[in-house]
């Protein structure tokens, strides 16, 4: 059983050698016997023998050889045996012979007799109070029947041994008994024989006194062993000894549960904290195995961790999971198990420490679930330091912004900036961050790619232990979609779908903060409601889905015809209304209706390809007139509206009755001017201008006349500002222009001169950035010289716009082209301007020359304007000088020319010869 266990090199005193000698003597000479002890080194080599005095040599040589051949034929060669065996018996018996014993004990002697007489192995008067030795060492232990039985099948009594194949060769051996001894640990010492040269020389008595001996020694060996063990340690500088008592105190101070197991898998050893954790004191602890403290399952799991253990031969750290069962109280205990050698390599049980890591283990799932959050939320997530560095991104993070990790640790989350928040944003937000520690709320960033997307985001501050802000982490969701949606219900909740026009709350909510305004700048306004004549018809005749083609693009019509400001809106099936803002009289109401009538000239193409004609009732109220809030303005309209569908459809109306009728006049007068220039009806008259010294003409003014077949003649004063409204004074002022520079060439060519012709030059002329061109042009092509042509421009007009006057003013003047301010003193002429105008002349309006010199209001501003143009090297003239009084007035007070009836009304060029020379 012991061949091939390692064996250990403790030298044995010679005094323990003598001492066994004593007890091999008195056994073999008690069960007439003959006995030998061998025992071998570490290298397998023979180191004692001891036999008892009648043992013979050459028997001793046979059970050597047996020995040798069939237990430890590798470590006892032949050769070392032969002669080892002679020199140490000699030697043996010599030491034996000089050896006495000393002790005796009567308890020893008690116990084992009875005990022998008990298990009738032994006769109660047999007398073994001769073993005074073997009592030294205190043995109690005794041999039951059924380990004699054990003994003998394990060949370790041999009663006949040529019944043994492998004791045939022993002849001079007849019966043996043959113990192994061995070390604490194991490890094998040698072997203790007792022999008879007959067969049934020895029996069980022998062999239970044999056994006694056995144990004897094997105590001995252990004493041995730890005396050897701890001189060792003492050598090493260990302590001397270590008191287990101290060891106790010493791991009891452990708060980790420190046990130790012997190679069985018994508890030999535990501290406090087992106690207390397994809740049962240290004596019912120790001596148990983990199958008898925990039961099968639990002892399967710890046994695995030991097995590791032995099996790595060097310390591990095993986790084991006691499963908390439903109440999902999980025990997680970390163990150090480490497997045990005695000083010899030979391993003697496993120590280990044990902390219970549940909590631990419940943060570390804590901290997986936080990090499998982290990493598959479909929210993007961004932690910075506390200066705002980013530090961590997450998966969702890189697919909405389109970055990669490396282009963003270590950056600042300010490359996100869309531009789209103001620095006083930000300093709310991180207020709000550092005073509540979180801040929510929409942010606009940017993406890799450049685009801007709108986020929900959350940042929350990340504290220390002691406070202070360690992170700022941020969670946001991509809401573009959200924000898409958002605003698909509001186009919804405010627009029409089929028109995608402002529906009638949208437009309520407009036309109320329009009204806001106009109150708050005195302004005024026109709601026009448009209802489409018979449109059921279209609907009943060509189906609906014609009908909404046709509402589509009247829709768009009608928007291309208000302007940017306005608004348009579709607030029933066929019912639209318009506000226009920006209007200064019911004029320019008409002027809009009209625009917005426009659309229904022309037929609407459909998708069958029939022509289809629409035509619609308007009606206007204008603010604050007809009403100061927006509900009682749309309720006006409305009803102004259906007194135009009653007065026959195709038709419109004001809330104002009056104003129905003054439009009317206006609209007839528009639609007249369209055609008053192909027509002929437009023609010049001339007022002479003269030198109020001289009394000398120094030139006319052209006048424009209009003359409608239908309506008679019109003042200029009147269709003048309509044909400005409907964009048509450029083509009349280019004709006003053309038609004088040819009177022009036509009194030069007739030898009569005339100074110059004035032409007056409406705003909207001159803002016209080909004016300058176009006056050129016209010079061209009529032939008339530059330095016989004047044009006036208002006073008004030139401050509109003073820059872009001076500049084009300075290049018709550079012509020779002379230009005068007319009205002069009814705008508000900025000095500084006046003075860098490129200006010859100013002309005082009519006016301030009214009831001079008796009106000393007007007397004196027309002083004043005298001398300021003087001061400015200006020519003064002055209109509408009517009376004589008026013009001595002038004359005296240095006004430099005149025009007005006192010298001559207006005048067709044939009927001015008196005025030419
Ligand atoms: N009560 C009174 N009136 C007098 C007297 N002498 C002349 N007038 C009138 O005073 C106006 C002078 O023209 P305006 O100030 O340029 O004022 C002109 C001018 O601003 C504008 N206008 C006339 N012709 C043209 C034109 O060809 N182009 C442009 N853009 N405007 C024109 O129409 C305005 C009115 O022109 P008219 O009706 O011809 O009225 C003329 C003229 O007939 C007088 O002694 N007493």
């Amino acid at each position: 059983m012991l061949v091939g266990k390692m064996m250990i090199d403790v030298p044995i005193s010679q005094q323990d050698l003598d001492n066994w000698l004593k007890d091999l003597n008195l056994v073999a000479e008690i069960s007439n016997s003959k006995a030998i002890l061998i025992a071998w080194n570490a290298a397998g080599e023979l180191s004692s023998m001891l036999s008892s005095d009648s043992a013979a040599g050459s028997e001793i040589q046979a059970l050597l050889c047996h020995l040798s051949s069939n237990h430890s034929a590798k470590t006892l060669p032949n050769a070392t045996l032969s002669a080892a065996t002679s020199s140490i018996a000699t030697q043996s018996k010599a030491v034996s012979s000089n050896t006495t014993s000393t002790l005796s004990s009567n308890t020893f002697e008690t116990s084992v007799d009875a005990q022998l007489a008990q298990e009738q192995l032994i006769s109660p008067n047999e007398s073994i109070s001769v073993l005074p030795r073997l009592a030294h060492h205190q043995i109690t232990s005794s041999l039951s029947v059924s380990e004699l039985t054990e003994l003998v099948s394990q060949s370790q009594l041999i009663i006949d041994t040529r019944q043994h194949s492998d004791w045939r060769s022993c002849s001079s051996i007849g019966s043996v008994i043959c113990l192994s001894l061995a070390w604490p640990s194991g490890a094998n010492f040698g072997f203790l024989c007792f022999y008879h040269h007959e067969a049934q020389g020895v029996d069980s008595k022998t062999l239970r006194l044999a056994k006694l001996i056995s144990d004897s020694i094997q105590h001995r060996l252990g004493e041995i062993l730890s005396q050897h063990s701890a001189a060792e340690a003492l050598s090493r500088g260990a302590p001397s000894n270590i008191d287990t008592v101290d060891l106790q105190s010493f791991i009891d101070s452990f708060e980790e549960h420190i046990w130790m197991k012997n190679a069985a898998g018994i508890y030999t050893l535990c501290n406090r904290s087992v106690e207390k954790a397994w809740e049962m004191p240290r004596s019912e602890i120790v001596g148990k195995s983990d199958a008898e403290l925990f039961g099968e399952d639990i002892a399967n799991i710890f046994l695995e961790g030991d097995r590791l253990a032995i099996e790595s031969g060097m310390p591990i750290i095993v986790a084991e999971c006691l499963d908390g069962g439903e109440t999902k109280n999980h025990l997680w205990l970390e163990t150090l198990k480490l497997p045990t050698l005695n000083p010899h390599g030979e391993f003697v049980g496993v120590i280990g420490m044990t902390r219970n890591i549940s909590k631990h283990k419940a943060v570390e799932e804590q901290l997986t679930l936080a990090t499998n959050v982290f990493k598959n939320s479909v929210e993007g997530v961004v932690v910075t330091d506390r200066h705002g560095n980013i530090t961590d991104v997450n998966g969702a993070f890189f697919e909405i912004t389109g970055y990669v990790r490396d282009e963003l640790i270590g950056q600042n989350p300010r490359i996100f900036s869309s531009g789209r928040h103001d620095k006083a944003f930000f300093d709310k937000l991180w207020n709000a961050l550092l005073a509540n520690g979180k801040w929510n709320g929409e942010i606009w960033n940017r993406r890799k790619n450049g685009t801007i997307f709108p986020q929900n985001i959350t940042i929350s501050t990340i504290y220390d232990e002691v406070g202070d802000v360690r992170y700022f982490v941020a969670v946001f969701a991509d809401i573009s979609a959200q924000k898409e949606n958002e605003a698909q219900l509001t186009h919804l909740a405010y627009f029409d779908p089929l028109t995608h026009l402002p529906n009638r709350m949208k437009f309520m909510m407009q036309l109320k903060q329009e009204v806001r305004q106009a109150k708050r700048l005195n302004l005024q306004l026109a709601t026009v409601m448009i209802d489409v004549d018979l449109f059921k018809h279209i609907n009943d005749s060509f189906g609906h889905s014609i009908g909404d083609e046709m509402l589509v693009e009247l829709a768009k019509r009608l928007r291309s015809q208000v302007g940017d400001q306005d608004v348009l809106s579709r607030i029933g099936g066929d019912e639209f209304v318009a506000l226009i803002s920006g209007i200064d009289n019911s004029e320019d109401a008409t002027v809009a209706i009209h625009q917005l009538r426009q659309v229904f000239e022309q037929p609407f193409i459909v998708s069958t390809g029939d022509h289809l004609r629409l035509t619609a009732s308007m009606g206007v109220s204008l603010y604050p007139s007809d009403g100061t809030d927006a509900d009682t303005l749309l309720r006006n309209a409305d009803a102004a509206m259906y007194r135009a569908k009653n007065d026959g459809r195709n038709n419109y109306a004001f809330y104002t009755e009056s104003l129905t009728q003054q439009s009317f006049e206006h609209l007839k007068l528009q639609s007249a001017l369209y055609g008053a220039i192909e027509q002929n009806a437009l023609y010049l008259m001339y007022q002479p201008k003269l030198d109020l010294v001289t009394r000398k003409t120094v030139g006319f003014e052209a006048l424009l006349r209009w003359h409608d077949p239908q309506l008679g003649l019109i003042s200029p004063a009147v269709f003048i500002p309509v044909a400005e409204k409907i964009g048509l004074i450029h083509e009349i002022g280019l004709w006003v222009l053309e038609t004088a520079c040819r009177q022009g060439i036509r009194w030069l060519s007739e030898g009569k001169h005339f100074g110059r012709i004035a032409v007056n030059v409406a705003g909207q002329q001159l803002q016209r950035s080909s004016f300058v061109d176009d006056v050129k042009r016209v010079l061209a092509e009529t032939g008339l010289p530059a330095k016989h042509l004047e044009l006036e421009v208002t006073e008004s007009v030139m401050m509109q716009n003073p820059d872009l006057a001076i500049r084009d003013l300075k290049r018709l003047g550079d012509l020779g082209i002379e230009l005068s301010v007319d009205d002069f003193g009814t705008g508000y002429s900025s000095l500084n301007y006046l003075k860098k105008l490129p200006i010859h002349k100013l002309k005082i309006d009519q006016s301030f020359v009214r009831d001079i010199p008796f009106d000393t209001n007007n007397t004196a501003i027309a002083k004043a304007v005298i001398a300021l143009g003087h001061a400015l090297k200006l020519d003064i003239i002055a209109e509408g000088v009517e009376t004589k009084e008026q013009a001595d007035f002038l004359q005296q007070n240095q006004c430099d020319q005149a025009q007005g009836y006192l010298f001559s009304r207006p005048q067709l060029p044939e009927d001015l010869d008196a005025f030419l020379s």
